[in-house]
């Protein structure tokens, strides 16, 4: 079969004091087993890190304090992973997220279009508080709110502290799971204690045929697809390739070599709404899509079309 060189990354998401830390500790071993050489990238809400110190020495580790990854602290990002990638030798990418953190805004961060084509994005692995879960209704509306976004986006589910909850209780709140997130396994955890097994269980996107065969989609997990463009294209044939999308299709972002422009032009794409940023230097022309239920091969085939039409041809 053949092997991928690109950096695998797992994002672990969950409430604060879910188990995320504890879940990490275990995915440093679990890939140290599989013989592949981990990194962190640590995100913490305080200016003070306090659960850096549980990853081994020999894991190469860098942490962003005092902000979220996802909306205050994008530049510093860019510059930790770019740190990462230029120091340390590593093939899989765990991003701790800050409890407080969007998994989509966390996935479109981390594929920065500025090296989205070193990562092979895994899947989120979101870690539930099983107390938490049972007594939510102490949450404010906003929390119960994200404490559902980072459900429904896992590719794995961990109901974690069940030895908090009676059996009748655990069967109850792994329905409601299953019922906010149908497609993810949920695994029964202690101590976010999961087997190298269950990491082969994040939940895999059936090919696009599948989906109109059976008029369903059955398994939605979050796609992150990036596109290295190696000739210009024009942005007229570009916008109308967009009004093609799926409503599945959340994010876009990437720098785009318009055949008018002399540099890539920053595009920005959320949830419908298309943004251009002229740019004065030569930065990657990678594009990265993230949605649910993609179809990578014909995203891919499109743009490449793309490359190749002239301005008033159809795609
Ligand atoms: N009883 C019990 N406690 C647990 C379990 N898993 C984690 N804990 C405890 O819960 C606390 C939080 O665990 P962490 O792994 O640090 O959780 P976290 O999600 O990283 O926390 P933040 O970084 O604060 O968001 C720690 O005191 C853990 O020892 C469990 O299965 N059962």
């Amino acid at each position: 079969m053949k092997q991928s060189n690109k950096i695998e990354v797992y994002i672990l998401s969950g409430f604060l004091g879910s188990g995320k830390t504890s879940l990490l500790k275990h995915m440093v071993k679990i890939q140290k087993e599989f013989g592949k050489t981990p990194a962190v990238l640590m995100n913490e809400l305080g200016q003070v890190s306090i659960d850096s110190n549980e990853v081994d020495k020999d894991t190469p580790l860098a942490e962003l304090l005092d902000g979220c990854i996802c909306c205050t602290i994008q530049d510093k990002l860019e510059s930790q992973l770019q740190g990462l990638l230029i120091n340390e030798k590593f093939d899989v990418l765990l991003v701790e997220t800050t409890g407080a953190a969007h998994p989509i805004e966390v996935v479109d961060a981390i594929m920065s279009p500025l090296f989205a084509d070193r990562f092979e994005f895994k899947g989120i692995i979101t870690v539930v508080d099983a107390h938490q879960w049972m007594t939510r209704k102490e949450l404010s509306p906003q929390v119960l709110q994200l404490l559902r976004e980072q459900i429904r986006y896992a590719g794995l589910i961990l109901l974690n502290k069940v030895n908090l909850l009676s059996e009748m209780q655990l069967a109850t709140a792994s329905s409601e799971l299953q019922g906010i997130n149908s497609t993810s396994q949920i695994i029964m955890t202690n101590h976010s204690s999961i087997s190298a097994n269950a990491l082969t269980q994040i939940s895999k996107v059936e090919k696009a045929e599948d989906y109109s065969r059976l008029n369903v989609i059955k398994h939605l997990r979050i796609q992150a697809i990036v596109h290295t463009f190696n000739k210009a294209i024009d942005q007229g044939l570009f916008e109308d390739w967009i009004r093609t999308l799926p409503e599945t299709v959340y994010r876009m972002k990437g720098y785009i070599p318009f055949s008018h422009s002399n540099y890539p032009v920053l595009f920005q794409y959320s949830f419908g709404m298309p943004f251009y940023l002229p740019e004065d230097m030569k930065l990657p022309t990678n594009l990265v899509v993230i949605g649910e239920g993609l179809d990578k091969n014909a995203i891919i085939k499109d743009l490449r079309k793309l490359e190749e039409c002239k301005k008033g041809e159809i795609i």
